[in-house]
């Protein structure tokens, strides 16, 4: 093979964690590598060569001491393995191993010493049988034989070592060193899978389903299983680090799910941290490099509040830039609504009140009428999640709708009761000129079903002008789903015509924080066989991971299509300290406890760091306390921190999608989590206490869940019965 001018670089994920942990200085030398290798590869400089003894490997002078690793593609296409140094670069050339993976068809380079230099310390593939202590743990996968982790996609050369794990230590510091497919198969495995089910939930996603050319380089590059920088851009991005690796690696799951065409709606669920939103991201650029040029926005980008559409633009610009963020309509859901609503103009002289304005005015009706049949919080419940949650019409509606969620049945005398005093309600606010975001909600969504009619009606007449309807958007990707409601369903279906690639949803059931529950088939959104699951936590520590999942058990979660959703398989690779509980006597004794813990945090330049309350008087307090004891206390509100720096204060809500280095949960006891305010509905309404229940531990879970490297959880008094904890 001779190289003449120009060539393509792709890095490989495995040489980015590798040049990542060089110094400044060095990375900058790659960096400049990577620019006269791309315009000529046989500049002298260079010393391009190709190794003895193979012929796909090669090797480039990056600096005096430091030598790039290359394995060749086709001419002038080169993918970079390793940068190491010269000294320890090509000492012991064996150690490489590379090849097509013969399930995934992605590219698999293994450096079989750093396996051996592992706490394993043997090389694998030595031949010499271990020195074992006759007490020695027995192996970890002895059970599994080598044609079956063949069949799951994993390399023959690493059997040796697999052989020889005995701790979950290290199992973990292999994993850290074999390909990405081979770590999620063994853990999948230790965590007690059956082969059967390793091979339905790790590898069959990413398999490619029809044989794989084992020597067919220039197809394995670009498969999804071959984790590398995807064009110039990104790989200039890895080395100037103006980049989140999120941007550029994606596992080979997510980007299975990212370039997949699906025939219709498809969802992917996950535990927190697992990349759900960075695969919406992800698809809404693969989606938006599909469509032809132009200056509309042919993509609406959603998800539940204002801080987290401010947080997807911002991710979304670093991801694409202007070009892409100029074709995507990024909105958060009630916004979206408002604008539909405001489009027909007749509406929006309304005030929109909150949910507590419209209890008052239920209270007032009922007192006004003397009616006591239902309880005011029962009502304006039922009109809230089913009436307006669905966006029903009509009495006729209302005695055929699902109450999914809602506990005890109604019989058909009372569904009607139920209906006549709705009217009397809504008919109320009107006069008062008043509205409620869920009201508005459902107008949104009659709206966009007239117009989605009047789009088909022409469509079926042919008509052709400037004003025929249209649907207003061809794409569109949902983050958070679980927290939509039905209405808001019903206006996204309208919004886009049904047919391939059409609605992409992400979301993760066990985190829902409000009352909405849904059957998306219900809804005209069929999901089935189009849902995969993420596992992998690229957040959370095991440690926490753990503490958080343990929280939730023994509670059940559904999979917004009539289904249940579970954990199965959530796992993280990251390795921390266990999260700290501590008890206080007093409210005001805990928040003194956390002021202090943050100045010695403070003194070990900890990283970003938030404290996480249930309530909002709790978070006004703390920040008053923090601020006292001199520290820069920055409150989270609605659109999110109100500055970058200082140390985030708000309540569990707030944190929804957010991620900090070490997390502060305080306030966590009895009678404040769960509120004592539910406590009534135990014996009311088994049904509603329960999913009130389940909300406040998902509202726990979620701010755990916000914590890369460390937690701490305080409260006063008696500990949170969710935490399984004695007070002081
Ligand atoms: N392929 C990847 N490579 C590197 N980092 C990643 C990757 N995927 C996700 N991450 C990182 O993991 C973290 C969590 O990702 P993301 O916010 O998308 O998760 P999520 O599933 O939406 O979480 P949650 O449900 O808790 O909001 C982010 O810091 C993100 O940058």
């Amino acid at each position: 093979m001779t190289v003449d001018s120009g060539a393509t670089l792709r890095i490989l994920e495995r040489a980015d964690k590798e040049i990542l942990k060089l110094s400044r200085a060095d990375k900058g030398a790659v960096y400049e590598f990577q620019h006269k290798f791309r315009r000529n590869p046989n500049h002298p400089g260079l010393h391009l060569k190709q190794l003895k003894g193979d012929t796909r490997l090669w090797s480039a002078r990056v600096t005096q001491d430091y030598r790039a690793l290359l394995l060749s593609i086709q001419d002038q296409d080169f993918l970079l393995v390793s940068v190491r140094h010269r000294k320890n670069a090509y000492d012991d050339l064996e150690r490489y191993t590379y090849r097509i993976n013969g399930v995934t068809g992605g590219i698999e380079v293994i450096d079989l010493a750093a396996i051996g230099d592992s706490i394993l310390g043997r090389v694998a593939g030595d031949g010499a049988e271990p020195e074992q202590a006759a007490d020695a743990a027995p192996p970890l996968f002895a059970h599994v034989t080598d044609e079956q982790f063949e069949e799951l996609g994993v390399a023959p050369a690493l059997f040796p070592a697999i052989a020889k794990v005995t701790t979950e230590e290290e199992l973990l510091e292999l994993a850290d060193c074999v390909p990405q497919l081979t770590a999620d198969v063994l853990l999948a495995l230790y965590d007690g899978k059956t082969f059967d089910e390793v091979m339905e939930q790790i590898t069959a996603p990413v398999a490619v389903g029809n044989p794989v050319d084992t020597e067919d380089y220039a197809a394995a590059v670009v498969r999804p299983a071959t984790q590398v920088t995807t064009d110039d851009a990104a790989l200039q991005a890895v080395l100037a680090e103006s980049f989140a690796r999120w941007q550029v690696y994606l596992h080979p799951t997510q980007r299975t799910l990212v370039e997949k065409n699906y025939n219709g709606p498809a969802r992917v669920s996950g535990g927190p941290g697992t990349g759900k939103t960075i695969v919406a991201l992800h698809r809404v650029k693969h989606l938006a490099e599909q469509l032809p040029e132009g200056r509309d926005k042919p993509i609406l980008l959603t998800t539940f509040n204002r801080n987290l559409a401010a947080d997807l633009r911002t991710r979304l610009l670093a991801l694409g830039g202007e070009q892409l963020a100029r074709r995507v309509d990024i909105v958060n859901i009630d916004k979206l609504a408002s604008r539909v609503v405001a489009e027909g103009n007749d509406d929006t002289k309304r005030r929109i009140v909150g949910n507590d304005r419209a209890l008052e005015e239920w209270r007032s009706l009922l007192l006004e009428l003397d009616d006591q049949r239902f309880p005011p919080e029962f009502l304006a419940a039922e009109w809230a999640q089913v009436i307006l949650g669905q966006a029903l019409t009509s009495r006729t509606e209302y005695f055929r709708a699902r109450r999914t969620g809602r506990g005890r049945s109604l019989k058909r005398d009372e569904r009607d009761h139920i209906w006549q005093l709705v009217e009397r309600f809504t008919q109320r606010l009107d006069e008062q000129g008043m509205w409620t975001m869920r009201q508005v909600a459902a107008a949104a969504a009659r709206r966009e079903l007239d117009r989605a009619a009047r789009v088909e009606h022409a469509a079926a007449n042919g008509e052709n002008s400037l004003s025929t309807p249209e649907y207003r958007y061809r794409h569109i990707v949902v983050d958070e789903a679980q927290d939509l409601s039905a209405a808001h369903w019903t206006m996204l279906r309208a919004m886009v015509a049904k047919g391939p690639n059409d609605i992409f949803i992400t979301g993760d059931p066990h985190q829902r924080l409000y009352d909405n529950y849904v059957t998306l088939s219900s809804l005209g959104i069929n999901i089935r066989g189009r849902s995969a699951k993420l596992t992998l936590s690229y957040r959370t520590t095991r440690q926490i991971l753990r503490w958080s999942m343990g929280m939730l058990t023994g509670e059940t979660y559904d999979d917004l299509d009539g289904g249940e959703d579970d954990l199965t398989g959530y796992r993280s690779l990251l390795n921390g300290r266990d999260p700290v509980a501590h008890g206080l006597s007093t409210w005001a004794e805990e928040r003194r406890w956390v002021a202090q813990q943050i100045k010695q945090w403070q003194d070990d330049d900890a990283g970003s760091i938030a404290i996480a309350v249930p309530t909002r008087q709790m978070a006004d307090e703390m920040i008053r306390d923090l601020t006292d004891a001199g520290i820069d206390a920055v409150q989270v509100g609605p659109d999110g921190p109100a500055r970058g720096d200082g140390f985030h204060v708000g309540t569990m809500h707030r944190f929804k999608g957010l991620e900090y280095q070490r997390m502060i949960l305080s306030g966590v006891a009895d009678g404040i989590l769960p509120r004592q305010a539910i406590r009534h509905f135990q014996d009311s309404d088994p049904k509603r206490y329960q999913q009130e229940r389940a909300r406040e531990r998902s509202l726990l879970f979620v701010a755990a869940t916000r914590a890369r490297d460390e937690l701490v959880v305080t409260w006063h008094g008696k500990a949170s019965e969710f935490l399984n904890q004695e007070g002081d």
